[in-house]
């Protein structure tokens, strides 16, 4: 057999995930940006075992209750997102929850503080290939209400946030690159007239690759840093971990409740 260029799966094994579709994956995945935060969520997931790494995808499996759920890398940014997504959804995977880190815009959202994402700005380049730049990228309500309903049993009290998702960390989050600065003020000026309360690199991906493909689509985020306060968590894990173990519980919610995927 010989792999196509066009389709370039080979015996059911994807080009990019380390796993075959004879193995298979649960119908839920959580989607960190980085392949330590899948050791993390295992942490927090019963009998969990990695299935492997390739590049930025780190991918294992662990159970809460009687529900099976995934966990995938995803990298940095629009372009390996949408690799995941569509790798996953491929592979039997019907709703997926971005796990992530942000910078915080609005003054209220304190480092380490949670955040359920209900809407993402477009502002990235991978996820225009699947919807036209208009449509809005919106997580899936019942996704969000059953993070809402995690974080509350845990006795936390997210925010519900707008984030705005670009393909740029320095200049593209306005920050200050010797020899342009000036760019990167105007672009932060620009980022905060749009009314947003954090900013991330993958939600956007997510919520419109996801949604144009199917999927159930939502997000839980946490403030690693206040670009109001311009402050900075030095010590993140245990807010890693509070974010993890409320999308944990919200699989399992989710999982025992299947709904037809959008
Ligand atoms: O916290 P994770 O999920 O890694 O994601 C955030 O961290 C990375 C930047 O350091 C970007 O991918 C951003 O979206
Ligand atoms: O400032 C930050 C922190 C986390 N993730 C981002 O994209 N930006």
């Amino acid at each position: 057999m010989t792999r196509s260029a066009a389709d370039p799966w080979l015996n059911g094994r994807p080009p990019h995930l380390p796993i075959s579709s004879e193995e298979g994956l649960p119908a839920i995945c959580l989607l960190p940006g980085d392949p330590a935060r899948v050791d993390r969520a295992g942490q927090v997931l019963d009998d969990f075992r990695l299935l492997g790494q390739n590049r930025e995808f780190r991918l294992g499996v662990g159970r809460v209750g009687a529900v099976e759920v995934a966990v995938c890398s995803t990298g940095i940014g629009g372009p390996s997102t949408e690799i995941a997504l569509v790798e996953l959804a491929r592979l039997g995977v019907h709703t997926v929850i971005r796990t992530g880190g942000m910078g915080a815009l609005a003054a209220h959202i304190a480092p380490g503080d949670l955040c359920v994402v209900t809407t993402a700005v477009r502002d990235g380049g991978a996820a225009a290939c699947y919807a036209d730049p208009a449509t809005p990228a919106q997580s899936s309500p019942e996704v969000s209400a059953a993070l809402r309903a995690a974080a509350a049993s845990a006795g936390e009290t997210p925010h519900d946030i707008g984030v705005i998702s670009c393909d740029s960390y320095y200049v593209g989050e306005g920050r200050p690159v010797p020899g342009l600065e000036g760019r990167a003020a105007a672009r932060l000026a620009e980022i905060e007239s749009r009314s947003v309360d954090g900013m991330d690199m993958e939600c956007e991906t997510v919520l419109v690759v996801g949604a144009a493909l199917g999927l159930r689509v939502g997000g839980i985020l946490v403030a690693h840093a206040s670009r109001a306060t311009d402050q900075w968590l030095e010590d993140y894990e245990p807010a890693q971990l509070r974010m993890l173990r409320v999308a944990v519980t919200a699989a399992g919610e989710l999982g025992r409740a299947p709904t037809e995927a959008r």
